[in-house]
């Protein structure tokens, strides 16, 4: 399934919509292009429906919320349950303040089909004590799993959780991906990249956001550690990492370690 979903994506390089924050913006257009599919970076509340409206799928990322933007987020969420196309957000450092505790619930209310973070942003999203405020993580992915599952659950949605372990699950199913690389944390705006490749496997994949998130996590976890292997240190790690997308096949797609949970 993951191989096939890959094979999809690079012949139909879906056109994917993102609002993202102002440091993920190169990186993760970068990213989506490496790894086959198209992106389009937007946050004009005056086009984004029309946008969203022909892509195949949208992200929202609210890392750098503003009071336009969350106009943009809501009125692209609201385009893409109109338009049947599946919408992924990323609540970076929602936990933060106020604010973005705020916008997360009523973006919440727009039932995103998948919800990716790292750890400290799902146990707080489920209500918990997060040991981390900023946009990196403060706990492990193991601690956040019982929250994955209850949200996932009260939302209906695929939570996928990011960390040394991914886990996904959507309330019935669920499982670990295992790889990467543990300088991918040191390279910002990695994981809100991924939330923007699980938006184009989304695209590719109609009515299984769970077999879309997790080809999307094995993907980043077979060029993780692919691209550790030479890097010296973060810097090059980066570059190697989305020479390591370009290059990925379907059978290492295949072969990234995803176990049953
Ligand atoms: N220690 C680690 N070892 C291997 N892979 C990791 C590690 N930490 C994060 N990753 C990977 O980095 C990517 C981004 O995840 P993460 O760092 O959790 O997101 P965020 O940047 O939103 O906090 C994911 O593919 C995840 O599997
Ligand atoms: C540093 C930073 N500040 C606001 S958004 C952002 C990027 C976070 O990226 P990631 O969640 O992928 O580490
Ligand atoms: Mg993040």
């Amino acid at each position: 399934m993951r191989a096939e979903l890959f094979l999809r994506l690079r012949a139909e390089k879906p056109l994917v919509l993102n609002i993202t924050n102002f440091v993920a913006m190169n990186v993760a257009a970068n990213v989506l292009l490496a790894a086959g599919a198209s992106p389009a970076m937007a946050c004009a509340p005056e086009e984004i429906a029309d946008l969203t409206a022909i892509s195949g799928a949208l992200t929202v990322n609210f890392g750098t919320l503003n009071a336009e933007w969350v106009v943009a987020m809501r009125l692209a969420a609201e385009a893409a349950n109109r338009a049947g196309r599946p919408w992924v957000f990323d609540p970076v450092a929602h936990q933060a303040t106020p604010y973005r505790g705020t916008v997360v619930a009523q973006l919440l209310r727009l039932r995103p089909a998948i919800i990716r973070a790292n750890a400290s942003e799902i146990i707080a999203l489920a209500g918990g004590q997060a040991g981390a405020a900023g946009p990196d993580a403060g706990d492990a992915v193991e601690a956040a799993e019982g929250a994955a599952r209850d949200l996932a659950l009260r939302l209906g949605a695929v939570v996928a959780v990011t960390g040394a372990v991914d886990f996904v699950t959507d309330g019935a199913r669920a499982c670990r991906i295992a790889g990467g690389s543990a300088l991918m944390p040191q390279v910002t705006a990695l994981g809100c990249s991924l939330t923007c490749l699980v938006g184009a496997f989304a695209a590719v994949a109609p009515g299984d956001p769970f077999e879309a998130s997790v080809a999307a996590l094995a993907a980043f976890a077979a060029a993780g550690a692919a691209a550790e292997v030479g890097a010296s240190g973060p810097g090059s790690f980066g570059w190697r990492f989305l020479d390591e997308l370009a290059a990925l096949t379907p059978a290492a797609v295949a072969g990234a370690c995803v176990v049953p949970a």
